[in-house]
């Protein structure tokens, strides 16, 4: 093939690509005009039947064009999560119509590139109002900046699938007035990162923050003999090592932000689990009310009285009422050794009957019970196609 015909294969390319993507445009406005309607008829953001009906006729459709089913599912899928994720944020915005404001004032942890950095910067891609960056060096900092008014809202790390809760963000959640607003979860790719000048590499010291040597501590007890130097974030990990320059330095940060900093990855995939992710909270100094038809979670901080089966009651109380708990975490409480503060997040609105019924009873036979947010779920789990309808 000439050069030539390259050329003129790629304009048809790009050309093309242009046409797909004022079609998704096209998309996109008319699922906006379908939240309008949603909202008017009180109608569910997610319509579960419909999804999978759109997507066997496009697979059929597709395979007359010769394309792969799964590449069709795949493909769909992210253009629906889209669709959901954008119809939930039209919807907030319309429940909450002061939440809306010309600047977005955020603290996070460390700077640019930190994944607290990236997950911010995805959170609020989707709001609208422009987004001021403010990065702290510490949990407590970043909490004080909105209980000052500094800051509209902070995005904090709550659990990790390789290291689990993030117990120092739980006991701040125990001291603060802030409600809980959102929430998201960002994919945590974990690279060894080197000055992108450095040559002849021999790594003598490895910078990170302390939960990411939690999450790869079996690529770094294989690494072997090497110094571990804790750092307030991995943006100042990856800092350092770009001041540094050195052949023997390196940081373990996002492979997407080292170029921030001059950066190359030599390694990638550190962390133990191979699906490493990171669940953020967002919090405000104000709650937010969620729409019915998006749905919701709820997170709550209690401690039960001291009696046996204490616990195993107010456990039954969610059931009776048919709520759901996704998560049960407890951390010490300050000051009243061996007792225990329960962080329990629950699917469902606070204006949900069951919910409201549940919680009048849970109040009355705990000994603290406060409600630290109702927020949007913000993880669309995708519509799967039985192989039967997809090959019929
Ligand atoms: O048809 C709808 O009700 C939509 O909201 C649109 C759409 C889509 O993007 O196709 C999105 C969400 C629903 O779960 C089903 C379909």
């Amino acid at each position: 093939m000439s050069i030539d015909v390259l050329a003129s294969i790629r304009e048809q390319i790009t050309k093309t690509d242009s046409e797909l993507l004022a079609l998704i445009a096209q998309r996109q406005k008319l699922t906006a005009q379908v939240a309008e309607t949603k909202v008017k008829h009180q109608i569910s953001v997610r319509d579960k039947t419909r999804e999978e009906q759109l997507l066997v006729r496009l697979i059929k459709q597709g395979r007359e064009f010769g394309l792969d089913p799964h590449f069709i599912t795949n493909l769909f899928q992210v253009i629906i999560e889209d669709s959901v994720l954008q119809q939930q944020a039209m919807l907030h915005e319309w429940a909450n119509p002061d939440s809306r404001l010309p600047l977005n004032r955020v603290a996070f942890l460390g700077k640019k590139g930190s994944y607290s950095y990236l997950a911010t910067q995805k959170y609020f891609s989707r709001r609208p109002g422009e987004l001021v960056e403010i990065g702290c060096k510490s949990f407590a900092q970043i909490i004080e900046k909105v209980e000052t008014h500094e800051a509209d809202y902070a995005v904090l790390p709550i659990e990790n699938t390789s290291s689990g809760s993030i117990n120092e963000v739980y006991d701040q959640l125990q001291h603060t007035r802030l409600n809980i607003v959102g929430e998201l979860t960002h994919p945590i790719k974990h690279a060894l990162l080197v000055h992108d000048g450095a040559q002849n590499i021999d790594i003598k010291t490895i910078y990170a923050h302390p939960q990411v040597f939690a999450q790869c501590s079996h690529f770094l007890a294989e690494f072997g003999n090497v110094e571990v130097k804790t750092c307030d974030s991995t943006s100042d990990a990856m800092i350092k090592v770009s001041e540094l320059a050195s052949p023997h330095a390196a940081a373990i940060g996002s492979e997407e932000s080292g170029g921030f900093y001059a950066l190359k990855s030599i390694k990638s995939n550190l962390a133990n689990q191979k699906e490493n992710h990171s669940r953020f909270i967002v919090v405000a100094s104000q709650s937010i009310k969620v729409p019915l038809q998006v749905p919701a979670k709820t997170t709550v901080i209690m401690s039960t009285v001291q009696s046996p089966g204490a616990l195993c009651d107010v456990l039954l109380v969610l059931k009776e009422n048919n709520i759901n708990l996704t998560k049960l975490e407890s951390r010490p409480i300050n000051g009243n050794p061996w007792e225990e503060m329960f962080y329990v997040d629950v699917e469902g609105n606070t204006e949900d009957g069951p919910m409201q019924t549940a919680f009048d009873k849970l109040r009355g036979m705990t000994r603290y019970f406060k409600v630290l947010g109702c927020y949007p779920v913000e993880k669309v789990s995708p519509t799967r196609i039985a192989a039967s309808k997809a090959l019929s």
